[in-house]
């Protein structure tokens, strides 16, 4: 197992620039998401630190060793993609085998009929087949050894593709995107397989999605990039608590973070839709102000806004409301508990206000700004 240290990556295609110098420590044992949107370098990234792309400038240590210059096959991490990548016309035990195969057996063992006669052979292969045997124990596909790819499910596919990274026991395991053919509900159960499969294995694992919300319920760190360059790497919970740029605020979550737009005068005022808040700005006037849709809250009296509901989306567990609010360019978004059920209909009107510390400032530029003081009716 291994730490990964990518230090000032840089990478050009033609005059293109993919990635703009990214620098990332990554611990070992740790489960780290690269998100961003499509295209944003994330892949680039990921096939840089497994040698199958080389950088324009930058470094890559893996454990103690530069890696640079190193060839794919002795970096010694294992890739699992989108597509498994899984041959055909071999059985599950098979294809699991790959890789030992080509490590542990000789060239000699590996010829057909005579090869089986090689002094030790008989041990060697019994090992792989023990190895082999402990990984699809490990992914719950032990009874599928013998079956082919064809006549396995997407879920399972991609458990046998996991079995051949694990079979390696490499320094770091990387995923590029290894969800994404699955449907909705065997994402969910597999997002919690992977993550479990690091804490089990105390292995080192960097794992590519566009998916922010398969990044925040696996990952222990997140780092989200955008146009070639790395925004903000921290928790799930600071990214998603404190956003340190506009863009990761609006990355993170689902549905979205609500991004109001406010001015602030010369005295720290903050006003937003042209009425005088109780919100304060620091020293850097507040652009924005940043707030979770479960950070509004029905009030009777001192709103922090008013509009009327044009969508109300039942959960179950929970409503969604849409609110037009006047001079706001978007709908406000807002979380009610379910008990707010057959209270709100669409074209109700509702003032909202929010609690201390749940408001971000950004400023013109994006970049989060303190607010001075909060100050609420129920402070
Ligand atoms: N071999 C290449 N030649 C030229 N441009 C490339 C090459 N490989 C990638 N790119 C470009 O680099 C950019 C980043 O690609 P990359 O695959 O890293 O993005 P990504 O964030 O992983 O996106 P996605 O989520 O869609 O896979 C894209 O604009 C892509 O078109």
């Amino acid at each position: 197992m291994a730490t990964v240290e990518l230090k000032d990556i840089r990478k050009s295609f033609g005059n293109t620039d993919i990635l703009r110098g990214v620098s990332l420590d990554i611990a070992d044992g740790e489960f780290l998401s690269l998100v961003g949107p499509s295209g944003c370098g994330k892949s680039t990234l990921l096939r840089i630190l497994a040698g199958l792309e080389s950088q324009s400038a930058g470094s890559v240590r893996i454990g103690e060793a530069a890696v640079d210059g190193v060839r794919a096959a002795d970096r010694d991490l294992a890739m699992v993609f989108q597509s498994y990548a899984l041959y055909p016309h071999l059985t599950v035990a098979q294809n699991i085998a790959v890789p030992l195969t080509m490590r542990r057996l000789r060239r000699t063992d590996r010829l057909p009929l005579c090869g089986r006669l090689m002094p030790g052979a008989r041990t060697r292969r019994a090992g792989i087949v023990e190895t082999v045997r402990e990984a699809a124990e490990t992914l719950e596909i032990a009874d599928l050894l013998d079956r082919k790819p064809g006549q396995l499910s997407g879920g399972q596919r991609q458990r046998v593709a996991l079995g051949r990274a694990l079979v390696r026991d490499p320094a770091a395991f990387l995923l590029d995107e290894p969800l994404s053919n699955l449907d909705a509900k065997m994402r969910v159960h597999m997002r919690a397989e992977i993550a479990q499969l690091n804490r089990r294995l105390g292995a080192t694992f960097v794992y590519v999605t566009h998916d922010q919300a398969e990044a925040m319920t696996m990952s222990d760190r997140i780092a989200v990039m955008m146009d070639g360059e790395l925004l903000q790497v921290g928790t799930p919970d600071v990214l998603y608590d404190a956003p340190a740029d506009i863009r990761v605020a609006r990355f993170i979550g689902s549905p979205a973070i609500n991004l109001l737009p406010v001015e602030t005068d010369g005295a720290g005022r903050i006003r937003l839709t042209g009425r005088e808040t109780a919100l304060r700005a620091g020293p850097v006037p507040v652009a924005y102000l940043g707030i979770r849709p479960e950070a509004l809250e029905p009030c009777d009296r001192d709103p922090l806004l008013s509009g009327r509901a044009r969508l109300v989306e039942n959960l179950g567990s929970d409503l969604f409301v849409q609110l037009d609010v006047p001079e706001m360019p978007e709908p406000v978004t807002v979380r009610l508990p379910s008990d707010a059920r057959g209270k709100i209909a669409v074209g109700g009107l509702m003032h909202l206000r929010t609690r201390q510390g749940r408001v971000r400032g950004f400023d013109s530029m994006g970049l989060a700004v303190p607010l001075r003081a909060e100050v609420f009716a129920d402070a």
